[in-house]
């Protein structure tokens, strides 16, 4: 997967060179490439943004560098992102989607963000990462690449490990547990050094009922609960 980033910050997407991320990276799994589009403004001091017209406070990032930014870009059938808090919220339906993408462009909006046409032209997505507001959509497009870029099937190898991830099963992860079996009076429940798979999945699975109802009761709403999984939320 090619991703490219349209900024006025690359040096933002720094902690994108560490971790999972990093290493997927060295490994060619994805390549990544940033373009600050100030370097293609044509203005004589550079400038990238300018006043809404019909007034109103703050500035808005122009069209002539981004659009000429984004025709520099060798372009294999992108999804071209907006980070924008009016967009769609992103989840992660939207990361498994992206994931088997061949090209994603990330446009990163600043100020109070981007003249219209830049929308209506040039963007297939228009995401945000939540109800908030942020100073720009640099940390915005760095959540979507993370989740996104773990879902690429050789990054983590282990598919295992995206099978019991929160949100894919439609509802929040069961707790985990580590060595040692106890830690300053701190047990780990019987049931999972039982060896009793079956009685494990069950505890895992009503585990995940029970703290996606207490924390988040709206998931509920989108999934198929089984008989069992009713007779458990109602006892
Ligand atoms: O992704 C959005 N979520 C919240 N705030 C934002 C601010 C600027 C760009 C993008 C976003």
């Amino acid at each position: 997967m090619k991703i490219d980033v349209l900024t006025l910050f690359p040096e933002m997407f720094a902690p994108l060179d560490h971790s999972i991320v990093g290493r997927a990276r060295t490994l060619g799994q994805v390549e990544m490439a940033f373009t600050n589009f100030r370097d293609f403004s044509t203005n004589k001091h550079h400038k990238v943004d300018d006043y809404p017209y019909g007034g109103g406070a703050g500035m808005l990032l122009t069209p002539q560098p981004i659009f000429d930014a984004f025709d520099a870009i060798d372009k294999k059938r992108p999804r071209v992102i907006v980070t924008t808090p009016t967009g769609r919220r992103f989840d992660q339906q939207m990361a498994e989607a992206w994931a088997s993408e061949e090209h994603l462009i990330f446009l990163c909006g600043h100020y109070e963000g981007f003249d219209q046409r830049i929308h209506d032209e040039l963007a297939t997505d228009e995401v945000s990462i939540g109800d908030f507001v942020m100073t720009g959509g640099e940390l915005a497009a760095m959540v979507m690449i993370d989740a996104t870029v773990r879902l690429i099937p050789e990054v983590l190898g282990d598919q295992a490990s995206h099978e019991d991830d929160s949100f894919s099963t439609g509802l929040l992860e069961y707790p985990h547990y580590t060595r040692p079996a106890e830690f300053r009076g701190l047990k780990v429940p019987d049931v999972l050094l039982s060896g009793n798979h079956a009685k494990i999945e069950a505890w895992r699975r009503e585990q995940s009922l029970l703290r996606t109802y207490r924390r988040r009761p709206d998931l509920l709403e989108r999934i198929e609960l089984s008989k069992a999984d009713k007779k458990f939320i109602e006892s």
